[in-house]
């Protein structure tokens, strides 16, 4: 199968080389905006700016110049871009026959739509869907075991994007539920910088246990209140990436709630990751969607009261504790 990714940040990247890799021999192109960057991966074989040592399969092309020749013929398109550019892309490939996903995790600074709702608005004929669920770039450059799912309402995008991505070191579940998919993947990036603040702030492993299992519960409530099914946040983009993101410190999401807790600003504590953490740019358009509909979120209100310091790291855990008691539900 032909293969298009664009963007060459760590999880495009990665993605990318997974294919690449992939028994069935697929041919993969990777597309790079900043044409010193391509010229360096073209040159060097790995990605040295976001995954250093980590070789290219030889079935990996790097690609740079004008994006639309290198999606022309290409059987399966995958966006790797930040959520922020999301809408760019669309917009230009609206007219592609072949599939489109996404990998971007969040909901649109501004309009506050899930990626699939971005699609609706600019893309509506293109056959789409998401890739989500727990899985750091760096492993699955590695190889290393981990599963995805691949969200979508039309089977054959579906079966395509498990027939081209599915292989030994990788599992990709279908699920036809995306705003159950795309919720998890947003809400979890929230839920992952308030467990930093609370691993900063060396509250303990009984107080990360309480966040997250609280966290799901808001998560579960945004979703379904979507129109999501419940069950999905059981599983790999609800569950499997809350755990994932939220405990393992390759999450850059999880290290912008440990710089807060140690006193570093955000401004600082963003330039200092050198990659994307969404739930900053996620976390006020989720809580406005949750408000919205009447969903209570106290965790994501509090992590954006945090974000907009109006509430102090040591403070906002106070106000998650004082809260009246109430039935767990
Ligand atoms: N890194 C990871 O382990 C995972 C990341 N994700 C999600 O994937 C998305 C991308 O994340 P990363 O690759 O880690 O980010 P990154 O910060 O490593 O790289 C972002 C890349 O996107 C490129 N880019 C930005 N705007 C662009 C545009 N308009 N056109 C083309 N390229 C553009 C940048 O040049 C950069 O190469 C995010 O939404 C993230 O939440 C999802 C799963 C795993
Ligand atoms: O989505 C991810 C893992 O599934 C990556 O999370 P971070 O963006 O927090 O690194």
């Amino acid at each position: 199968m032909k293969i298009t990714v664009i963007g060459a940040g760590a999880w495009g990247t990665a993605m990318a080389m997974s294919a690449a890799a992939h028994p069935a021999g697929h041919q993969v192109c990777l597309w790079a905006r900043d044409a010193v960057q391509a010229r360096e991966m073209h040159d060097s074989r790995q990605n040295m700016r976001y995954l250093p040592g980590l070789a290219f399969a030889p079935g990996l092309q790097v690609v740079q110049g004008d994006a639309l020749d290198a999606v022309a013929d290409a059987e399966l398109v995958i966006i790797g871009t930040p959520m922020a550019a999301l809408r760019e892309w669309l917009q230009r490939l609206q007219h592609l026959h072949a599939p489109v996903a996404w990998l971007c995790k969040g909901f649109e600074a501004g309009t506050g739509l899930m990626p699939h709702e971005v699609c609706a608005e600019v893309a509506p004929q293109l056959r789409c869907g998401a890739l989500s669920g727990p899985s750091f770039a760096q492993e699955v450059a590695r190889s290393q075991p981990s599963a995805l799912v691949a969200a979508s309402r039309d089977a054959g995008v579906r079966h395509t994007l498990v027939e081209a991505l599915h292989s030994p070191s990788l599992r990709v579940y279908g699920n036809d539920d995306i705003v159950g998919v795309e919720v998890g993947g947003a809400v979890k990036n929230v839920m992952a910088i308030a467990s930093g603040l609370c691993d900063g702030l060396e509250l303990g492993l009984n107080a990360r246990a309480a966040l997250l299992t609280r966290g799901l519960a808001e998560m579960t409530r945004l979703g379904v209140a979507l129109g999501a099914r419940a069950d999905t946040f059981m599983g790999l983009s609800g569950l499997g990436d809350l755990m994932l993101t939220a405990t393992g410190d390759l999450s850059r999401n999880r290290k912008v709630g440990l710089l807060l807790a140690s006193g570093m600003g955000l401004a600082q504590a963003v330039e200092s990751l050198g990659h994307v953490a969404e739930g900053v740019y996620s976390a006020r358009t989720v809580l406005a969607r949750a408000q919205a509909l009447g969903v209570d979120m106290p965790i994501a209100a509090t992590v954006v009261d945090l974000l907009d310091g109006k509430v102090a790291p040591a403070q906002a855990v106070h106000r998650l504790m004082e809260r009246d008691p109430k039935q767990e539900r």
